[in-house]
């Protein structure tokens, strides 16, 4: 029987895509949009850092990464080019992340599993921006407790590894291990692009054919099976939504860049690398 991962189309990149990457002559930078990189508590901000550093790079005009004040001093020693954005109670996040103005928010890298995260997680969704929704969202949005506002936003796109997929379509597990339909059944369930991680790493969409990104033709993606890699990846696809990309063609874009900046840098990777790549893979 054929598989329906053979099925599946596998992503190539295109001249277009290498073209909708550039940034044109008459434009400045906020005509390439702003990404927010919502952080998590004092001491555990490398994650948002690493994601942030990664929308910059692939060419959102600004990145701010948002974070309590208590954690300023951890970011500001550690961030020039990207903006530090604190806010001094929790109660105060929501208009806080408004008034920033982005045009794409990732959250959850290294967020954290307290309830006043999962609170933000909520907050964030009710504004209804494109997101790139990984890791501690994805978690948040698994948990039986108290329901979050859904995603049902076509222009967000959820980045689960398989221990959060897991979590977020447990039932899904028990009928296949088929890696596209499991994208497939995320999709629907969230109503938005879901990138579900791997070396041949899935891109559905509800209603729509998925795609597969494969990193089988790079002798050196396996690096990548670094800590904060996929914080990275979230970054690059927060900024390519600020920038304006469609969602599905930014999951894709973001995933391919990705492999290719491992496939560029080679043997002893780790996640910091990554966004330092994309010079030259762009080039
Ligand atoms: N620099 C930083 O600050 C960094 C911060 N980070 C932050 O840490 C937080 C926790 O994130 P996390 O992914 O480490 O843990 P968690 O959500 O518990 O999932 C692990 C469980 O899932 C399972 N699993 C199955 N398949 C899997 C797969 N392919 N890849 C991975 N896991 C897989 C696995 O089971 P196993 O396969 O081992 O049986 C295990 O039980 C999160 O906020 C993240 O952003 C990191 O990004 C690192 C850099
Ligand atoms: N062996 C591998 N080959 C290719 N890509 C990999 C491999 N292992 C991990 N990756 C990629 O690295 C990233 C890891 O993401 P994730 O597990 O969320 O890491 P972290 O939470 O540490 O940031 C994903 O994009 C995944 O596709």
């Amino acid at each position: 029987m054929t598989r329906l991962e053979d099925q599946t189309p596998v992503f190539e990149m295109t001249d277009t895509h290498w073209r909708s990457l550039q940034k044109s002559g008459a434009a400045h930078k906020h005509r390439y949009g702003h990404a927010a990189v919502i952080a998590g508590p004092f001491g555990q901000g490398g994650a948002a850092r690493l994601a942030a550093r990664g929308a910059l790079r692939i060419g959102a005009g600004l990145v701010s990464v948002v974070c309590r004040s208590d954690a300023v001093a951890e970011h500001a020693a550690q961030l020039n080019a990207i903006m530090v954005k604190p806010y001094t109670q929790d109660g105060e996040f929501q208009d806080h992340l408004t008034g920033i103005k982005p045009q794409a928010i990732c959250i959850g890298p290294n967020l954290g599993l307290s309830s006043g995260n999962k609170t933000q997680v909520g907050q964030t969704l009710t504004l209804g921006l494109p997101m790139c929704i990984d890791a501690d969202a994805i978690t948040h949005l698994s948990d039986r407790g108290d329901p979050l506002p859904g995603i049902s936003n076509p222009q967000s796109v959820m980045t689960p590894h398989e221990g959060e997929l897991r979590r977020f379509i447990p039932e899904a597990f028990n009928t296949t291990s088929c890696r596209v339909t499991l994208a497939q059944h995320a999709a629907k369930k969230a109503g938005c692009v879901v990138l579900f991680k791997g070396p041949d790493t899935v891109v559905a969409r509800p209603a729509h054919a998925p795609m597969i990104v494969s990193s089988k033709r790079f002798q050196h993606s396996s690096w990548l099976a670094t800590a904060g890699s996929g914080d990275v990846l979230s970054g690059f696809i927060t900024g390519l939504l600020a920038r304006g990309f469609d969602a599905f063609d930014a999951a894709c874009l973001a995933a391919e860049l990705h492999f290719r900046c491992a496939e560029a840098f080679g043997p002893g990777l780790i996640a910091v690398d990554i966004p330092e790549m994309l010079p030259k893979v762009l080039r």
